[in-house]
């Protein structure tokens, strides 16, 4: 997955993923309607909503981008319909050729683990048949429990030839609070790095290895020393956009060759059509301003990224 993930990016010369990451704020009055008229104002109902929406702006957008991910938090306030609307919209997402990141920040006891990854990325057994329970082809990892909470994403990953994004150095003011720590004169986040380029190494693919990192946007100066440390991991990056990174700050993610980061727009793209910038398109064309926002994003990361 991650040669997918590569080649997608090369070919449409966008390190770009588009975060879905729904709340039903953001869904249009008329999609609402049509939903609510079929489900009534029940979580059926917001489930359809949410997931009428997301098509529309993958239908919108497909042909631009490598990759989307979906936040599984957005669908599980829903309940179960909302995780039945976070398969659907992965299961469209992917019959449109696009990578899949599952945003589920899972990681726990070894055992535990081993289940949320066969689960998201491998293949659960009943009887003498298996399933994919979901679909995604990377997911994101939480690594506070150590190796053992990560080693069986690893096993799934390698048997599934998929992948994961390890939180390194997250986006959110607070992140500094643990990740920045000092331990033996060196930040906790990048005693992590070490960990992901090491575990890295143990399952490459072509050039990048299956495992990734998070690394946000708003601490350019970590991802610069951290873009280092991980040569050769793939570096998901969120805070563009609505959370406040910026595409001049963005440079040092990637690597020399123009790759090795991708870097997350949600509600900057989703919900383009409330901002002033794109107002002109009006909720029913909503997916159009996600589009024009996507093109527009396209642009501005050029200067961080084309060598
Ligand atoms: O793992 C993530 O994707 C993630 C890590 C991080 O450090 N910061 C962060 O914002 N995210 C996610 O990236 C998305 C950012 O959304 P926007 O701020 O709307 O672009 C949300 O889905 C977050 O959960």
């Amino acid at each position: 997955m991650i040669n997918q993930l590569v080649n997608n990016i090369k070919k449409l010369d966008a390190p770009i993923v588009v975060g879905l990451d729904p709340m039903l704020d953001y869904v249009p009055e008329y999609i609402k309607k049509s939903a609510f008229a079929e489900y009534g104002e029940t979580l059926e109902g917001a489930a359809e909503a949410i997931w009428q929406y997301n098509k529309g702006i993958i239908d919108a957008t497909y042909d631009l981008i490598p990759a989307v991910k979906p936040q599984i938090a957005m669908y599980e306030q829903f309940g179960v319909p909302g995780l039945v609307a976070f398969n659907k919209t992965c299961e469209y997402a992917k019959s449109k050729g696009l990578v899949i990141i599952g945003d589920i920040k899972r990681g726990d006891i070894g055992s535990t683990s081993k289940a949320y990854a066969v689960g998201h990325v491998g293949k659960v057994a009943v009887g003498s048949k298996t399933y994919s329970g979901f679909c995604e082809d990377f997911v994101t990892v939480n690594p506070y429990l150590g190796s053992d909470g990560i080693r069986p994403f690893m096993e799934v990953c390698k048997e599934e030839k998929k992948g994961m994004f390890i939180l390194v150095k997250t986006s959110n003011p607070s992140s500094g609070e643990f990740q920045d720590q000092q331990i033996d004169g060196k930040p906790l986040y990048e005693m992590v790095a070490e960990k992901v380029a090491a575990w890295g190494d143990e399952l490459m693919g072509d050039s990048y290895s299956y495992v990734g990192a998070v690394v946000g946007a708003t601490y350019p100066k970590m991802g610069e020393a951290l873009r280092k440390i991980m040569p050769k991991s793939y570096i998901l990056v969120p805070g563009y956009g609505a959370q406040g990174g910026q595409a001049k700050d963005l440079a040092p993610f990637f690597n020399e060759d123009g790759l090795g980061a991708i870097i997350n727009s949600s509600r900057g793209i989703i919900c383009a059509y409330k901002q002033d910038a794109y107002s002109q398109f009006g909720e029913e064309n909503y997916a159009d301003a996600s589009r024009q926002a996507v093109l527009d994003m396209k642009e501005d990361l050029k200067q961080a990224w084309v060598k």
